[in-house]
């Protein structure tokens, strides 16, 4: 085998309640990542937002794991996540290089050692290693992540809308704003939220799920930076969304929601980001299923 291709497709961490714990995989959008032997460590990056993300291995997500992998290979990143989109666009290589180069050399790595691989990656781009982005990434469905722990669960049909608003968030400043501690009632209200989620992840009833997903820590100190956040979300739960949340630290909005309404959700929230005098994007897909090799 003389190289390994794969699909990394965007995550979307938190979900409301699940800061730093909770996270879902997207089908799109995604990267395409190539892996081949070399004789030393090489990056290409392509696509969306490529003049921002560093080529140099020790800065690029994709070249710490391969380093901490101890491979030599070529990397080209065919990137398709918007940077700072809430999305994981920095994830989704890391992830991608720890599949491929576990492919390409018979590694042998689980899924969830590598997982924490790819974790370690993402310190080239947040700072910090986080698994909250990477675990949806390469497990698909809906992650835990606490501690050393990481495990997934597969959930119900349900159609995903993300919009991604023409604003950006950096993640660095969005983790600054947050309060250091929380008054014991809302700790209380979030850990109900993350609690339902789960429960109806397990009873694969998207209605528990959406409505877990609201009044949330990530939505009481982030939506702030989102304009026409509010009316966003109500435009896509008065068309029958089961919920919305904000993807990740944002600007990106998920809502979960019916198949068969997903285009007019989709519409609706576009239009008023637009009232709003945003211009965004919009993703109609669906939970992931992880890292795929093509
Ligand atoms: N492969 C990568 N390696 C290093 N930095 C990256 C990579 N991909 C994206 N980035 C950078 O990481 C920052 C945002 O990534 P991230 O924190 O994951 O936010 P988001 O998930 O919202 O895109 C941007 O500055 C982007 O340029
Ligand atoms: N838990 C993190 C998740 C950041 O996700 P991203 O997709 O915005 O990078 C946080 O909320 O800071």
């Amino acid at each position: 085998m003389d190289h390994v291709r794969v699909k990394a497709s965007a995550t979307s961490a938190n979900l409301g309640a699940g800061f730093d714990v909770l996270g879902i995989a997207l089908e799109d959008p995604y990267d395409i990542i190539e892996v081949r032997p070399a004789k030393e460590l090489t990056i290409k990056v392509e696509g969306r937002g490529a003049a921002s993300i560093p080529q140099e291995p020790e800065k690029n997500t994709a070249g710490v794991v391969a380093l901490e992998m101890g491979k030599n290979v070529s990397i080209k990143i065919k990137s398709g996540i918007r940077p700072g989109s809430g999305l994981g666009s920095s994830a989704a290589p890391a992830a991608g290089t720890a599949v491929a180069i576990n492919e390409l050399f018979s590694m042998g790595y689980t899924k969830e050692e590598l997982v924490w691989i790819a974790a370690k990656g993402e310190k080239a781009a947040a700072g910090s290693i986080h698994a909250d982005n990477v675990a949806p990434c390469i497990l698909g469905g809906i992650t835990v992540v606490c501690g050393n722990y990481v495990n997934s669960i597969d959930v119900p049909e349900m159609g995903i809308v993300a919009i991604l608003p023409d604003i950006i968030v950096s993640t660095k400043v969005a983790r600054e704003v947050l309060p250091k501690t929380v008054p014991l009632e809302e700790m209380i209200n979030n850990i109900g939220k993350a609690s339902m989620l789960m429960l109806g992840a397990g009873k694969k009833d998207p209605h528990i799920i959406g409505r877990s997903l609201m009044e949330t820590f990530n939505e009481k100190y982030r939506s702030r930076f989102i304009k026409g956040y509010s009316d966003v979300k109500d435009a896509a739960m008065e068309l029958g969304a089961y919920g919305v949340a904000i993807s990740g630290s944002g600007p990106t909005m998920i809502a979960l929601s019916p198949v068969e309404k997903c285009s007019s959700i989709a519409d609706a929230m576009r239009k008023k980001f637009t009232l709003h005098g945003v211009d965004s994007e919009a993703y109609i897909t669906c939970t992931g299923k992880g890292v795929q090799i093509i």
